[in-house]
């Protein structure tokens, strides 16, 4: 190649990726690249030949609660393998489907393992399947995840109503909103597209929060209602980090949902989080028990019926809404 030929080649790099293309560049800078409108067009359309109807309620399931893909009637299952550029979960407790189906009379989409920052994913790979949802026809997104008590009040097995969060990867420049903002994404609302600055402090819906409260009391399910918060893992949390989390007021912590959110909040979508609280966060130094995926997943499927029961409810409630 000359030397003309190859500078016309990085030019044309620089131009459609900004100046560090030619030369390699700081990972979060490439957040949202690869998972553009065009190539989440084609992967909707690629399921959409599979799966033709238009699932209404998006529902990510966290480590060991993959479960609730049994209970969807009518389902076709996907294997993310078998998406053309889908990336694949490598952690336990992560199947790697897209299960279509109805759910208590609503057609919905599950994703049945998610993908999270420390598996070498960007932020924005992580969660550009809230917009795959989002596109088929998703017009609410139910996350749920395994998560460490921080409160002290908290104990193993209590579900956590996720009332906000904490980015911390997005507070240290790690947001998948970073990079081109695509209008094209979500829908039009009045005059405003999706923003370059989403508004995130409404991301929960408080309508769903307060449905949710009203199910758990109904099956007398003690619902706590935090602050979640999320950090890049995949090492759990030394004790000063703990303390730390503590004195900012942090209920449960984790290492995914966060960036998931917010492309939801960007694609207009209307959200339930909850969080089930696997162990408790260690906060003294005497103590010998450690955090262990082996328990988070042990604990995730032991509770996960009662999880399951509240999504059921509120999935058919979510029908309701809608006429
Ligand atoms: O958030 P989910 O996917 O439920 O998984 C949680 O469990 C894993 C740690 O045990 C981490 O991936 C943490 O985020
Ligand atoms: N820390 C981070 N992520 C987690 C934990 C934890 O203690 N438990 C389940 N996911």
């Amino acid at each position: 190649m000359s030397n003309n030929t190859q500078s016309k080649k990085e030019s044309s790099l620089i131009a459609e990726n900004g100046p560090w293309a030619a030369v390699g560049e700081h990972p979060n800078a490439i957040t949202n690249r690869f998972y553009t409108y065009e190539r989440v067009q084609e992967i909707v359309a690629f399921i959409q030949n599979i799966v033709p109807a238009k699932p209404e309620v998006a529902i990510i399931c966290g480590s060991g609660l993959g479960g609730l893909a049994e209970l969807v009637v009518d389902k076709v299952v996907i294997p993310y393998a078998d998406i053309p550029n889908f990336p694949r979960s490598t952690v336990a407790g992560h199947r790697s489907n897209l299960v279509f189906g109805i759910l208590n009379g609503i057609s919905i989409v599950c994703m049945q393992g998610r993908f999270h920052p420390y598996e070498g994913y960007t932020t924005a790979a992580c969660a550009f399947p809230v917009r795959v949802m989002q596109m088929l026809g998703a017009h609410t997104l139910i996350v749920t995840c395994a998560a460490g008590g921080v409160n002290k009040s908290y104990r193993v097995g209590d579900i956590m109503l996720i009332k906000d969060h904490i980015n911390f990867p997005s507070m240290a420049g790690n947001n998948p909103l970073i990079g081109h903002n695509d209008e094209r994404f979500g829908k039009k609302i009045s005059f405003c597209l999706r923003p370059r600055f989403p508004p995130v402090g409404h991301a929960y819906d408080r309508q769903y929060a307060s449905q949710m409260k009203q199910i758990a009391a109904k099956h007398n399910i003690e619902l706590r209602e935090g602050v979640y918060c999320a950090l890049g893992g995949p090492c759990y949390e030394t004790i000063a980090e703990i303390n730390l989390l503590r004195v900012l007021g942090i209920d449960a912590v984790g290492m995914s949902i966060v960036h998931e959110v917010t492309l939801g909040a960007h694609c207009g979508l209307r959200m339930l989080g909850l969080a089930l609280i696997t162990n408790k966060c260690l906060s003294e130094y005497d103590s010998t028990i450690e955090a262990v995926h082996e328990d988070v997943i042990r604990i995730s499927e032991l509770k996960a019926n009662e999880l399951q029961q509240l999504i059921l409810d509120f999935v058919g409630g979510v029908k309701t809404n809608k006429t």
